[in-house]
């Protein structure tokens, strides 16, 4: 069935076509690396996919949802972690877990269990009765991964996961996203980080002008093409691009 399906999906913002006939499948045990310049449609894509705005055209599915006219059955069964996110300013990690668990139907017991674990985890025991205002950018973070698991949902979006944090905390997430994808969920990342999604993913896709230009399995049996060459050669010539640009210097000296 695919826990994410995306066919013929188009979505304009005025005259900006910001996703122009999107298509792919993202499988149960998939880590799915979403790859594209500035101004892609990455964004759009996902935003579709949790329910935020509709489509003009073209169907999604997320866990047999339809997160066009069932956003609320297509949220409760997802985890994401926003672009941008962050956690609201008036209140602690704890007070705002607390409330995830009740919008996400959890007993307050397994919420505390699930918190005092990612807490650990990630290293906040100390700041979990701090205001969220009183956090740095990297705790912030923190909070967001937790709340995006603490249902344990069998699809995660996640736009850039290590942002902000420091490297230590990085291993520890990229780990786990591994294992959480490889217990039969499936995690969609969306990352500008070439070098994490070649480290962890699956499966990425390239996504330019609003379409998808090209999937590669990572199954550590790819060719000498590393995924950047890949990327640039895919998104060459397209709207806007972010990546940097030595491997393309070094090609042209
Ligand atoms: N709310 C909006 N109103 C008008 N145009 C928008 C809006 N949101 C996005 N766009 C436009 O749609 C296009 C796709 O944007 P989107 O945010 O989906 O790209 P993205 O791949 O996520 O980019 P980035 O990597 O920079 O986050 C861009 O041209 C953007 O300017």
């Amino acid at each position: 069935m695919g826990a994410i399906r995306v066919d013929g999906l188009r979505k304009s913002y005025g005259s900006v076509e910001a996703v122009a006939g999107m298509e792919f499948t993202v499988e149960r045990g998939e880590l799915y690396g979403f790859l594209g310049p500035n101004g892609a449609g990455k964004t759009t894509t996902i935003r579709t996919l949790t329910g935020q705005i509709e489509p003009d055209s073209g169907s999604v599915r997320v866990l047999g949802t339809d997160p066009t006219t069932e956003p609320l059955a297509t949220r409760q069964a997802v985890g994401i972690l926003p672009e941008q996110g962050s956690p609201p300013s008036f209140l602690t990690p704890r007070e705002y877990f607390e409330f995830v668990g009740e919008v996400r139907d959890l007993d307050s017991e397994r919420v505390a269990d699930r918190m005092a674990a990612w807490a650990d985890r990630l290293g906040f025991e100390s700041k979990l009765d701090t205001l969220h205002t009183d956090l740095s950018r990297g705790q912030q973070q923190k909070v967001m991964i937790t709340q995006a698991f603490l249902h344990e949902p069998d699809v995660v979006f996640i736009d850039e996961p290590l942002a902000n944090l420091d490297p230590l905390v990085q291993e520890q997430v990229k780990q786990f996203l591994v294992s959480y994808a490889a217990g039969d969920n499936a995690v969609f990342v969306s990352t500008h980080n070439i070098d994490v999604a070649e480290e962890i993913c699956t499966r990425v896709g390239i996504v330019a002008d609003g379409q998808l230009v090209t999937e590669r399995t990572l199954d550590g049996d790819e060719d000498d093409e590393s995924l950047l060459d890949v990327f640039l050669d895919r998104v060459e010539g397209t709207a806007e691009r972010d990546v940097p640009t030595p491997g393309r210097m070094d090609t042209e000296s």
